[in-house]
């Protein structure tokens, strides 16, 4: 049977103007008519009166925005890897061991001016192949290294990377490259892992290190045996999210610690998002870098820049965000298909979950023995939720409401959710990705700590069910599909308040088509599950309308919120963390995403709660001034680096306290003594 490929959102001209429903007043207290849908709701049952989805929502605003020109990037290049000058053992396990015969651009432009020497600022679009492009050159090069190589000589590259995730990714390719060459010895360590047993991987001696800054910066101090004598290469993956807040202490610590004991290494700085910003790292860590913009034709020699790299870089000079060039223009994936869906906050969550039944749901599961059974194409869907709270709050309330009481998926789901956040165990965290990453559909719930380098295959749907805090985020994280050249789609919920973020993407050359959320809600006709769509207080009769399939799917969703406190304390802790999320957007985006443009109730609803918790509670979208002064509150606390100890999103166990100056000191006494560098 041919697979089918889940259909693209249908794309509808601008929405038709929401119709203000008739008021209900004088209508008896306990039986109501939804006045848009004619739908008969009570109180009866729930015990609570369960007000209209339909009325009294914001307008829709009518966008009519023309398509703008995105930037183009071509993934794949003519040459093939036998013409980069490349060990012909490295060829072929490029060619056999990994399936690839040609370069992709990043990798024909990158791997020969990387192999030259010399600093290299490499940007690409998401999903090019920028791991090989720095993974190629530096096996390469030690491969060929006189004095074969030791593992005993210890760490010759770094390779950093912002999450534990990317981190084994990255460790797992850079394996692959040095099979051919076994006497090169990778390694990984990430924060969550036991220290113990990385500190013993590193007493044997690892050459090429896969690390979190985190986890880095606490073997730096604790683990002696851990050298820079003999590096050659730092590797900032993800550059610019690592120079960003929250990482800036570790960077400046593991950049002192390596400048303080190596001769001077040449560092390479890749991202999809590589902006004019991290220039201003290059004024101070690197040495007139090349800029590589795959992109573009040329390759461009910033101006010179005397520097002297054994500089200490004092950590407030790391304490500046990186300033993302309002010019900026990214590279989306070519058979990216991208969508925005302005839904008022009360039909949120219920459309939400039409957008679930309807790209995930069983088309056909093919009753065929197992060995040609063919996968339907259900979708592969990443969800993006602002915080951890709300990853765990949906979670729970889908994996329930898709479950029958015995646990067991409801026949006609088949529908496998999976959670991913920076507070979750590590083992927990590393079985769910890996779970998720072998299977052919599904849905992952996750915050910005899946947003970037994951290169999770067959994922066909990236939904930003809350808005990211910048466009470069949006990049990287609609990059998790439509990767090396694939198709794929991806949708974000706006609210009405929030529109004019489409145009903020289109200023970075990054165009969506609109879909209208009423088309999504009527899929729940034909996608709901029967039993979210009929109870004792509906009739058994199947909905005809789709107000009234949304009406009957939102007060299931509501009653299970309502059914135990704990779920109501789960809705609760995420509607109060979504609230100060909210308030941490940057001031390039506040006038978007302000929190007094919200109705507060409205927003509830989104959780299933059927009225604002107290904490942020209001009539209209005013807060109190003790409100206010907590959220300003709330808001310095985010846009400070994290604090050493905390917990940042990206897990990255920031345990250990930051290089000491006495320990610095030490390492850079014995730089006198023990220096050896491999000649080429
Ligand atoms: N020359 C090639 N030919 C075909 N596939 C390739 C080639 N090089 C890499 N790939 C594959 O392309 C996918 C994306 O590679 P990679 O993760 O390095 O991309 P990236 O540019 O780092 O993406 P991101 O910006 O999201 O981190 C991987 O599955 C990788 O195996």
């Amino acid at each position: 049977m041919q697979k089918r490929k889940p259909e693209p959102l249908t794309v509808s001209p601008a929405p038709k103007r929401q119709k203000k429903a008739s008021s209900q007043r004088g209508k008896s207290s306990d039986e109501k008519k939804n006045a848009s849908t004619g739908e008969k709701v009570s109180s009866r049952g729930s015990g609570q009166v369960f007000s209209s989805l339909f009325n009294k929502n914001p307008e829709i605003p009518k966008l009519d925005l023309s398509k703008v020109q995105q930037a183009k990037e071509e993934i794949f290049s003519i040459k093939l890897f036998t013409e980069l000058k490349l060990h012909p053992y490295m060829v072929s396990n490029l060619e056999k061991e990994m399936g690839f015969e040609k370069a992709t651009t990043v990798q024909e432009k990158a791997i020969p001016v990387v192999m030259k020497g010399g600093d290299v600022l490499i940007k690409s679009q998401t999903g090019s192949g920028k791991t090989l492009s720095y993974g190629i050159p530096i096996v390469q090069e030690l491969q060929s290294a006189e004095g074969k190589v030791q593992r005993s000589d210890g760490v010759y590259a770094v390779i950093l990377v912002p999450t534990r995730e990317l981190a084994m990714q990255s460790f797992e390719t850079i394996q692959k490259l040095v099979k051919p060459f076994n006497w090169i010895v990778p390694g990984c360590i990430t924060g969550g892992e036991k220290k113990k047993s990385e500190k013993a991987r590193l007493r044997k001696g690892v050459n090429i290190l896969v690390a979190t800054p985190g986890r880095l910066v606490d073997h730096i101090e604790n683990t002696a045996v851990l050298q820079f004598w003999r590096l050659r290469w730092l590797v900032l993956d993800e550059a610019d999210r690592l120079l960003d807040m929250g990482f800036e202490k570790e960077i400046a610590a593991i950049l002192n610690a390596i400048n303080s004991q190596s001769e001077g290494c040449q560092r390479l700085l890749l991202s999809a998002t590589l902006s004019q910003g991290v220039e201003r790292l290059a004024g101070i860590a690197l040495n007139n870098p090349t800029f590589i913009d795959a992109a573009k034709d040329d390759v461009s020699l910033p101006p010179k820049k005397e520097k002297d790299d054994s500089i200490y870089i004092p950590e407030e000079e790391m304490a500046q965000p990186l300033v993302e060039e309002e010019d900026a223009n990214f590279t989306i994936p070519k058979n990216l298909n991208q969508y925005y869906l302005i839904v008022p906050s009360k039909l949120r969550l219920v459309t939400l979950m039409a957008l679930i039944f309807s790209k995930c749901k069983a088309i056909v599961v093919i009753f065929l023995p197992a060995s040609i059974q063919q996968h339907s194409s259900r979708a592969k869907m990443l969800i993006f939720l602002s915080n951890r709270d709300s990853v765990e709050f949906h979670y729970t309330l889908m994996t329930e409401i898709l479950n029958s009481e015995d646990g067991q998926q409801k026949a006609s789901q088949h529908l496998k959710i999976f959670r991913l956040h920076g507070s979750m165990d590590q083992q927990v965290r590393k079985k769910v990705y890996e779970e998720f990453h072998s299977r052919k559909s599904g849905v992952l719930l996750c915050t910005d700590v899946a947003a970037r380098g994951l290169d999770l295959p067959d994922v066909n749907w990236i939904v930003q069910y809350n808005t990211p805090g910048t466009p470069a985020e949006y990049v990287h994280r609609v990059g998790r599909t439509a990767r090396v050249g694939r198709s794929g789609h991806a949708v974000i919920f706006l609210a009405p308040s929030e529109v004019e973020y489409v145009q903020t993407l289109r200023n970075r050359k990054i165009s969506l088509e609109e879909v209208d959320h009423t088309e999504i809600l009527s899929t729940l006709l034909e996608s709901a599950p029967p039993e979210l769509l009929t109870d004792e207080v509906f009739n058994q009769r199947p909905p005809k309308r789709m107000e009234e399939a949304a009406t009957r799917v939102q007060k299931k969703l509501e009653d299970f919120v309502h059914s135990k406190s704990d779920h109501t304390n789960l809705a609760k802790k995420a509607y109060l963390s979504f609230i100060r999320a909210y308030a941490t957007y940057p001031s390039s985006l506040k006038h978007i995403f302000h929190i007094k443009k919200l109705h507060l109730g409205h927003v509830a609803k989104s959780f299933g709660l059927r009225e604002a918790p107290s904490k942020f509670k209001n009539k209209g979208t005013k807060l109190s001034a003790s409100q206010k002064h907590n959220l300003q509150n709330q808001q310095s606390r985010k846009s400070k680096p994290v604090k050493k100890g905390a917990m940042s999103e990206f897990g990255s166990g920031l345990e250990g306290s930051l290089v000491k100056g006495k320990r610095l000191k030490h390492l850079q006494r014995k730089k006198s003594t023990k220096k050896r560098k491999i000649k080429k």
